[in-house]
């Protein structure tokens, strides 16, 4: 018996994002399937996948799975982790009908600004073992709670300490004491605050609507990710959240990585993002948690565009750090199917961050899996709310 081998049999169902494995679909899945795992310094790695058991037995003593299914873990490419504070009360009048227009990130920017490093710290460990016991194994953080240059730093540099997908959203929105000076906020933003932040940064971020008196227009944002791209990092976008606007179109010209939200899209949108390699990703828990239109994957799918779908976790517009509750309303309102989904939120959510080693399982490459405590995939969307995901390994 090798040393560091760990087995796993007894897999009702693979799922692998291969599809050149198992039935042939995008999914690759494979019925009765073993894994054979090793250690290594980089994190374990797959060594064997496939229907033959004897390749893992002959190793090792392996975990028997009693027929649950395996998945690639979730892929959560949107988040705002780095925040203290609660608004729940924003929560609150919203379901009452009062709409989002972005006014209260200023809340979660004082409350930020005043936590201590270890705080913010304390918070964001937390809030990933929370993920990471509801199956997320790779997660994006932006800044933008900040908005001076040392806190926008800070919070990147925290971030840092956990993901390599770190984003800076110095561009969040127009902090109070600009109010009165937009164009010497997006200076700012666009020198002092992308040198300090660069360093400990892999994206740059906009946050993109025209209609709202917070964000950004396109002018500005395009201003502030060429000054991003030029300093090294690569551009994604916040666009069509509040209503239609220039954004996606934006992302495209600059070959963003991702644009996201995508709730509002015309039609003249849909062609460009069919014709880029822009992905889409959407955040259905932002329309629940807000009382907003559901953004129409079904539409994108017709037209051939690669869907993610992420959780956007932040204590404004949805405070769910769960991945499965989004697939299950990508399914339930979205217009996905439950293979679309999950390919979504695993392959797709990989390419938006324009990933190949995640969001799918291969041999060679990372054991980056989510055990499922079911028999199918299909029970993440069938069983909403039901903590069967979990990924695998300590977080
Ligand atoms: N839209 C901008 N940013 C966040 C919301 C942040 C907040 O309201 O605190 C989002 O993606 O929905
Ligand atoms: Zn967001």
């Amino acid at each position: 018996m090798a040393d560091g081998l760990i087995g796993l049999v007894g897999i009702g169902e693979l799922v692998t994002n291969n599809p050149e494995l198992g039935d042939g679909s995008d999914l690759g899945i494979i019925a009765n399937a073993s894994i054979l795992l090793q250690q290594t310094s980089a994190g374990p790695v797959i060594r064997y996948l496939g229907g033959d058991a004897l390749q893992v037995n002959q190793h090792c003593e392996p975990i028997d799975l009693d027929g649950r299914a395996v998945v690639p873990g979730f892929v959560d490419s949107h988040t705002h982790l780095v925040f203290d504070g609660d608004r729940a009360e924003e929560f609150v009048a919203r379901m009452g009908g009062r709409p989002y227009d972005g006014g209260g990130i200023a809340t979660t920017v004082a409350a930020t600004r005043a936590a201590s490093d270890d705080q913010l710290r304390m918070l964001l460990r937390h809030r990933l073992t929370e993920m990471h016991r509801q199956g997320t194994t790779t997660v994006e953080i932006k800044s933008g709670y900040g908005l001076t240059v040392a806190d926008e730093a800070r919070s990147l540099a925290l971030a840092r300490e956990f993901t390599e997908e770190t984003t800076f959203l110095g561009a969040h929105v127009v902090p109070a004491e600009y109010e009165h000076d937009r164009d010497g906020y997006v200076a700012l933003v666009a020198v002092e605050m992308l040198q300090a932040c660069a360093p400990y940064a892999k994206w740059v971020d906009v946050f993109c609507e025209p209609g709202s008196p917070h964000a950004f227009d396109r002018d500005e944002a395009r201003m502030i990710l060429r000054s991003g791209m030029s300093a090294g990092l690569r551009p994604r976008l916040h666009a069509g959240q509040l209503g239609p606007g220039p954004g996606v179109q934006l992302a495209v010209e600059l070959d963003a990585a991702s644009v996201d939200h995508c709730t509002y899209l015309s039609d003249d949108d849909i062609e460009a993002l069919a014709a880029s390699d822009t992905v889409a990703t959407l955040l259905p828990g932002v329309e629940f948690s807000t009382r907003s239109p559901y953004s129409d994957a079904a539409r994108l799918l017709a037209r051939g565009i690669t869907v993610a779908l992420a959780t956007d976790c932040n204590p404004g517009t949805c405070y769910s750090s769960s991945v499965g509750f989004c697939l299950a309303l990508a399914v339930r309102e979205l217009g996905m199917t439950p293979a679309q989904a999950l390919w979504a939120a695993t392959a797709g959510a990989a390419r938006s961050l324009r990933r190949t080693d995640i969001g799918r399982l291969t041999v060679g490459g990372p054991a980056d899996l989510t055990l499922i405590d079911g028999p199918s995939y299909l029970h993440l969307a069938y069983r909403p709310g039901v903590p069967i995901a979990r990924a695998f390994g300590p977080p």
